[in-house]
């Protein structure tokens, strides 16, 4: 019997069904998609600089604040001849920094060789060092090390963790060539020039009418020297780490190493951890130093406690890469134990995080912390007493956040009624709110948690004068008086490292919008950012699109 041509094909993908293993699918099904991941930026709250050193603790809140990732193949078929060639194509566009790289990539040792880059021309005045290597045009500014190590390292630990037949796959998958898009909400950025240009006023509704992931302006002079502003007007919710934990939970997904898209399960926890051990190696990696890593972990795990790994784990990794495959070392550092502890935090009910921008520029933060570290050796006895003092009171703030958390589970009605009663007043006018026992236990605890910041805030205030560096400078110092006497202000602080970053400040009930014009007359502009506990995923649309159409349909028919 003689089979029709559309019989025998039939059959033959009806075999080759059969013969179909499933663990490919996910690396097969994603040869035809995009793969789009995204992750917050951060506030620390509590443990600036102690939370460099085990077992102090840092409270950290993710942000709405995020960063994405959106990875495709560069070319829709593998040509013919492309089994033999050991290099592949990658390109890296950044829309709001007018940046294009072409990199070339070596399939045996993942090594990123830079071919092309393009560039608004208003950057180039911003260049302090060009040349032409060959036919190739490199600056060392505009190299992107954390997006370059987060591709090494994510493909490094696909080969590291696929067994033959899904390496092949994989393999076919890197020839198309991998396109990689980076964007940053609007909130990573100081957008003052701009609605100043605009001869907008500065409030966070001028903010609102910028589209979103609007260019960013960059600082003036030299960047990333010591002392010196940060190479973009940023607000310092962790754009680095977002932004290399975006592109690795993409990239892992889009190979197929973790599944990212079911939200719960010990499966789920065990890919995040997946994620957070590349993004945190990598980024340490670009940085060139290990710092304590609660951005990366609030990158992948949202909102909570964070006590640091021990940096053993990526010293290690320093050293084996000199004389080790990158593959073995990636392979090495997944079975590594990482001892980093994450508890579950977050603010107590009817409380808001509010981010004020200054309109400083934002700070460098590791200049900072290398004059911490020099003031620790040069007199140990009294950084010693002062860290003791500064982790008892982040205790002690952490305890009473805690605190109100439980009295709002316990005691609803009553919380809710102190809190809006204490929206209303000034802090010194809040005792006068507690007419019952449990409503003074209340005031007490929010109290507690506003004394324990007073707290902080002068212990850093004096570590930054001892240290030498700007920790609260007297500018911010004024703002945030001004803050905590506002009605309805619970906290205010430098976030992290402190320095001319964006403010925060914690408003209990409805009070953050009086506070935001308060700012806006201080010439401080309220940021849009919220806190949202959610850490990295996995996104259906281009937010591009997305914010689009949702913009679109938040528009009122009247
Ligand atoms: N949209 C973007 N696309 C590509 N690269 C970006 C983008 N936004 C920022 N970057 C790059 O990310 C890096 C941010 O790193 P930097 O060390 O300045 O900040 P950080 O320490 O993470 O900031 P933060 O103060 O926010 O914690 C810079 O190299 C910057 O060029
Ligand atoms: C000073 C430090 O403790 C916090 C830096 O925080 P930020 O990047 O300024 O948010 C450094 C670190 O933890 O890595």
């Amino acid at each position: 019997m003689v089979r029709s041509p559309l019989k025998t094909a039939i059959g033959d993908l009806f075999l080759h069904l059969q013969s179909f293993n499933s663990d490919y699918l996910p690396l097969l099904s994603n040869c035809c998609l995009s793969r789009i991941a995204s992750a917050p930026g951060k506030v620390l709250v509590t443990g600036g600089y102690l939370v460099l050193e085990r077992p102090n603790a840092g409270i950290v809140l993710s942000t709405n604040a995020r960063f994405y990732a959106i990875i495709k193949p560069l070319y829709d078929e593998l040509k013919p001849d492309s089994w033999a060639w050991s290099w592949t194509d990658l390109k890296l566009t950044s829309p709001q920094m007018d940046r294009e790289t072409i990199y070339k990539m070596s399939l045996k040792h993942f090594i990123l060789q830079c071919t092309s880059r393009q560039v608004s021309s208003f950057q180039y005045r911003n260049w302090s060092m060009m040349y032409f290597f060959g036919a190739l045009f490199v600056s060392v500014e505009t190299r992107n090390p954390f997006v370059e190590y987060a591709v090494q390292y994510a493909v490094a630990a696909a080969y590291a963790t696929f067994d033959d037949a899904k390496k092949d796959v994989l393999q076919k998958l890197l020839l198309q060539g991998i396109d990689i898009t980076i964007l940053g909400s609007n909130d990573f950025y100081s957008y003052r020039n701009q609605i100043e240009a605009r001869g907008l006023p500065l409030t966070p509704e001028s903010l609102a009418s910028l589209p979103p992931f609007t260019s960013i302006t960059f600082n003036s002079g030299q960047s990333n020297g010591e002392n010196s502003k940060p190479e973009v007007a940023k607000t310092g919710l962790g754009s680095s780490a977002a932004m290399t934990t975006a592109v690795v939970a993409a990239l892992l997904n889009y190979f197929g190493v973790v599944d990212l898209s079911s939200y719960s399960g010990a499966q789920h926890q065990e890919n995040l951890d997946v994620v957070h051990i590349i993004a945190q190696t990598a980024h340490c990696m670009a940085q060139g130093k290990i710092g304590s890593g609660f951005d990366v972990s609030s990158a992948v795990y949202g909102s909570h406690r964070y006590v640091r790994f021990s940096p053993e784990v990526i010293s290690s990794v320093q050293d084996a890469i000199r004389f080790m495959p990158l593959e073995e070392v990636i392979a090495e550092v997944l079975k590594c134990k990482w001892d980093h502890e994450r508890t579950k935090f977050s603010l107590p009910p009817l409380m808001n995080l509010l981010l004020g921008e200054p309109g400083t520029g934002g700070s460098s933060t590791p200049s900072m912390v290398g004059a911490v570290k020099k003031w620790q050796k040069s007199d140990p006895q009294k950084s010693l007493d002062m860290w003791k003092k500064l982790s008892e009171a982040n205790t002690t703030l952490e305890a009473q956040l805690n605190l109100l958390s439980k009295l709002a589970e316990e005691h609803w009605e009553s919380y809710k009624s102190v809190i809006y009663s204490c929206s209303m007043h000034q802090s010194e006018k809040w005792m006068e709110q507690a007419s019952e026992a449990i409503s003074l236990e209340i005031v007490k605890a929010l109290f507690g948690a506003r004394d324990a910041i007073l707290n902080i805030r002068c212990h850093m205030r004096q570590m930054g004068q001892a240290a030498g560096i700007p920790i609260e400078p007297e500018s911010q110092t004024r703002l945030l008086d001004t803050t905590m006497n506002m009605p309805g202000v619970l906290l205010a602080g430098v976030p992290g490292a402190g320095g001319f970053d964006a403010v925060f400040a914690v408003t209990v009930g409805d009070s953050g919008n009086n506070l935001a014009k308060v700012w806006s007359s201080h010439n401080v502009l309220a940021l849009l950012v919220k806190e949202d506990p959610r850490g990295v995923s996995i996104e259906n649309a281009d937010p591009r699109t997305n914010q689009i159409t949702s913009g679109i349909s938040s528009v009122r028919i009247a």
